[in-house]
């Protein structure tokens, strides 16, 4: 069994959807359908957009919601003459959570490498934001088999420089590209693969607590369709969804899992 740190987390990162006031709707719906003992049995968590989480946090801390909420994004400074970009102490200073760093929309559409997503990880930590960090390999390398050294490779940059006690706080999320958005889910053999690859090497590198305490969670067109049956692979400890996080009724269901399934 898994140990108490590591509590099921589902994450529904929203991406670039709902303004503010659809935010509020659906934090609302959430906090109505579903009770006390679900919300503490499952942390839930939601990551909208940057202009909604001033709404989130009001509407969290008014009616003192059993629910998480970060961003989607941090800068690896700190303050000061960087355009656009949002800093790990405005977002603490928002009550957040959570942070998402290294996801593959942003590798991709803005060419973020290893290097700046590890300057993020550290930075989250800094400002005591819990980073989610995300890997996962694209359509090739999982034909060419690589993927599993792919990812090790990644999570090995990722964490550089880091100390055990620091990478127990952090959140992994492996979320293969080909399966996001795509409708196509890994099978939870292809999620249980890389997240148990992921967890030996933390033993590896780090030492057996860091393994079995730090959080691993898969991402990729999960829905409450499938969801029960990836929560029951071993290494599993949560799903960062995508697209099913902002139909309110379907993330019910998702942080519902464990009615369906006995871990
Ligand atoms: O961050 C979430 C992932 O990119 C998964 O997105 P998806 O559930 O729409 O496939």
């Amino acid at each position: 069994m898994a140990p108490q740190s590591r509590r099921p987390l589902m994450a529904g990162n929203w991406k670039m959807n709902l303004n503010h006031l659809e935010a509020i709707a659906l934090v609302q719906k959430l906090a109505f359908s579903l009770n006390e003992q679900q919300l503490t049995d499952v942390e839930t968590v939601v990551i909208p957009p940057f202009t909604d989480l001033r709404s989130v946090q009001t509407l969290v801390d008014g009616d003192k919601l059993l629910i998480g909420y970060g961003a989607q994004d941090l800068s690896p400074h700190k303050g000061g003459a960087y355009t656009g970009d949002i800093s790990g102490p405005l977002l603490a200073k928002l009550g957040c959570s959570y942070v998402v760093v290294g996801h593959s929309e942003r590798r991709q559409y803005h060419h973020e490498d290893d290097q700046v997503v590890n300057s993020k990880v550290q930075a989250a930590l800094t400002y005591e934001l819990t980073p989610i960090f995300c890997i996962g390999e694209g359509l090739e390398v999982r034909e060419s088999a690589a993927h599993v050294g792919h990812c090790v490779a990644q999570l090995d940059a990722g964490l550089d420089g880091l100390k055990a006690e620091q990478v127990r706080k952090v959140v992994i999320a492996y979320e293969p590209v080909w399966a996001i958005g795509t409708g196509k889910t890994a099978t939870p053999d292809d999620a249980q693969e890389v997240c148990g690859a992921v967890r030996s090497r933390l033993a590896e590198r780090f030492d057996t607590e860091t393994a079995e305490t730090t959080r691993i969670l898969y991402g990729g067109s999960v829905k409450a369709a499938n969801v029960a049956q990836i929560m029951e692979m071993p290494d599993v400890d949560g799903a960062l969804v995508g697209g099913a996080s902002i139909d309110a009724d379907e993330f019910v269901q998702i942080v519902r899992f464990p009615e369906h399934i006995k871990k």
